[in-house]
Formats: C-alpha cells, structure tokens, sequence
C-alpha cells in the first residue's frame, strides 16, 4: 500500500454537491438512521441533526418511539414511519445499547451484501469474528472501539495504547480483515480502506466532546448518500473522509463563532488561517451539526 494521503480542502470539494434543478428529496438521498435507545436518545437526534445539516434530502428514523419524538422536536421533518424508498446509506449503531438489536443485525448483513452502511459505536461489536466481510461498510471507531475491533478480527491482544502508537496500522490491518473502509477517529483521523489510507487533521480539539462521534456518523451518511445519485460515485473511502474533513471544519467553525458569532465559514476552510489558530471556546456537539451547512455552502462557494 502506498504511504498515507493527507486529505484536505479539493478532495473534501470533490465529495460536496449542490443541488440540481432536477433533484427532488430522493434523489438527493435517503438516509435511514438505525440509531438511539431509551438510554441514549441524544444520539439519534445528534445523528439527525447531522444528516439534515449535512445535505441529505430525505432522513428517515428507525427506532423506539420514544426516542422517535424526541429525533421530531428537534427535526420534525424527519420521517419516523417504516417502509418506502430503499436507503441510499443506512447509518447504524450510534447510542444502540444492545448488539443484537434487530437494527444493527440487518445493518451488518446489508453491508456484507455491498450496500453503503455506517456503523458506528456498538454496530461494531455485531461485526461477526469469523466471517467479518462488510465491504459496503464505514466503520467508525475511536481508539478504545478500534483496539477491541481488531483483537477480534486480527488474532492479537491490541490495547488502546497500541492503537494510539500505530493508527494507520491497525486500522489498516482492520480495513484488510473486513474489506470495509475503517474511519480510526481522533484529532487526527485515519482512513483506511483494504487499499487506500489517508489522514485528516482536525483544526480544533473543541471537537473532543461527547456526541461529536454521532454527528460523524450521521455526516457520514449524507455525503453518501447525496454522492450516491451522481456520475461516478466518489469511492466510500472518499466520501468518509470528506466527513471526517467537513466535521473537523465544523467544529473550527463552531468554537470560533463562542467569541465571535459572526466568523465567517470560509475562514475555516484553508488550512493556515486565523480560525486555525486554538481560538475558539468549548462547543457542543448539536453546535458541530448545526455549523456543517455554513462549512459545505463555504465549499461550493470557492
Ligand atoms: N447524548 C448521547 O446520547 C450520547 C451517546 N453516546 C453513545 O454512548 C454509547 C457509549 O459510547 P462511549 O464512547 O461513551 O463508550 P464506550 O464505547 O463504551 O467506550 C468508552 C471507553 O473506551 C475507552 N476509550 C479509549 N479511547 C477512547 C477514545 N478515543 N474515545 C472514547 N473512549 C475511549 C475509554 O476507556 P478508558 O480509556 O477511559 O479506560 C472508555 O471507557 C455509544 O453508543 C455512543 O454512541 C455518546 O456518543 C455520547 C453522547
Ligand atoms: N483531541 C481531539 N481533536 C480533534 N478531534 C477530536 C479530538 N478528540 C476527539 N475528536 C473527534 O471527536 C469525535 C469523537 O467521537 P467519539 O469518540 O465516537 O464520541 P461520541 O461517541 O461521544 O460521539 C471524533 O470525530 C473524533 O475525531
């Protein structure tokens, strides 16, 4: 494999589409969002929020009705009924408590099938070890889920330690196991398909929140399934790391506008800026979802 890309600005560009005159909500993508339990809602609605932000004409929400009102409240043009279009990209895991749960089951086996399926947080464990081929997957651990992963899947105790030491390695040896792309999150992200590795350096550690990874996963998502429509479709390991891009993008965005409410996207966009300097104050992660559309309008402006 050759040495890792460093991914910035014009490859994350080549990921973002606007809208066409003869798009409709389908066409620009469903997203259906296996996500959220009554103990961890916030997590649908984080992943929600990220997909609507992040492009997608249509999010669809599938889980307990519970969490489904509290996805509505603050989305309410999300879907919440079964059935209709077949998903662009299924994004499955994020705040599901158990890894049997129905939602994630389907997810795997859709992404053993090829089709594009996120999964995120305890999708990961339902990764089967002896059969672990999901190449319609974007796997997307931090380094305690990625070090669990592939001791698993590769035959050797790897500690968080070992993961910290060697990102590129092991997510890798993952992406090779598994045939999926494997996003290793952290202020630097790698990501690694069976062929392909490629790191995106975040320009804030504000990022360093709870739920900022939920809002990844619903990004993730919607960049694929918006590219899922166009001629060609960018490859899943592109279209990850775009996100990861993006979201690093958004979270800048979001702790420059604590000080000044007015910053503007674009300052966000190169990589030596005054936004990349450690300005900023501490964001939330539904302030990273909410900034991802200033951050994508700045791109298709340039
Ligand atoms: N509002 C909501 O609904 C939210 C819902 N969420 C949902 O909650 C679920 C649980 O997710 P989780 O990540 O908190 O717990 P889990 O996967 O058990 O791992 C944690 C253990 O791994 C280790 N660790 C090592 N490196 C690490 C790293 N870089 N980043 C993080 N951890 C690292 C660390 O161990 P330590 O290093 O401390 O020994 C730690 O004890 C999941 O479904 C998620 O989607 C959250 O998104 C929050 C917002
Ligand atoms: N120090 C850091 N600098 C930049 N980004 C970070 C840093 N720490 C974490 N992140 C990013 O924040 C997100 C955290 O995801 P995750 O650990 O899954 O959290 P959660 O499960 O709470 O959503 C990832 O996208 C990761 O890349």
């Amino acid at each position: 494999m050759s040495p890792a890309t460093s991914f910035g600005l014009s490859e994350a560009a080549a990921c973002v589409f606007a809208p066409r005159p003869d798009d409709h909500k389908y066409r620009r993508g469903l997203v259906e969002l296996r996500t959220g339990s009554l103990a961890y809602p916030g997590a649908a609605v984080l992943g929600a929020e990220a997909a609507a932000r992040g492009g997608a004409g249509f999010v669809r929400y599938a889980g307990p009705h519970a969490v489904a009102s509290r996805v509505l409240d603050r989305r309410p043009e999300t879907v919440c009924a079964s059935g209709g279009h077949d998903a662009d990209v299924v994004v499955a895991g994020s705040g599901v408590e158990d890894p049997g749960d129905p939602r994630l089951v389907d997810a795997v086996r859709r992404a053993r099938g090829g089709s594009a399926t996120v999964l995120d947080a305890t999708a990961l464990q339902a990764v089967p070890t002896e059969d672990p081929a999901v190449p319609g997957a974007v796997l997307t651990p931090h380094a305690g889920e990625l070090a669990q992963l592939a001791t698993r899947l590769v035959g050797r105790r790897i500690r968080v330690r070992d993961v910290e030491g060697d990102p590129e390695g092991i997510a890798a040896e993952v992406a090779r196991a598994t045939g999926a792309v494997v996003v290793a999150k952290g202020h630097r992200t790698i990501v690694a398909s069976p062929d392909t590795l490629a790191v995106v350096v975040a320009p804030t550690s504000w990022l360093a929140v709870a739920g900022t990874g939920d809002v990844l996963a619903g990004l993730v998502g919607a960049l694929g399934a918006t590219a899922a429509h166009r001629d060609p479709v960018p490859p899943l390991a592109e279209l990850a790391a775009a996100a990861a891009w993006l979201h690093g993008r958004a979270g800048a965005l979001a702790a420059a506008r604590v000080l000044d409410p007015a910053a503007p996207a674009d300052d966000v966009l190169d990589d030596v800026s005054r936004a990349h300097r450690p300005v900023g104050g501490p964001v939330t992660a539904l302030d990273v979802a909410d900034a991802l559309s200033g951050v994508i309008a700045a791109v298709l402006a340039r």
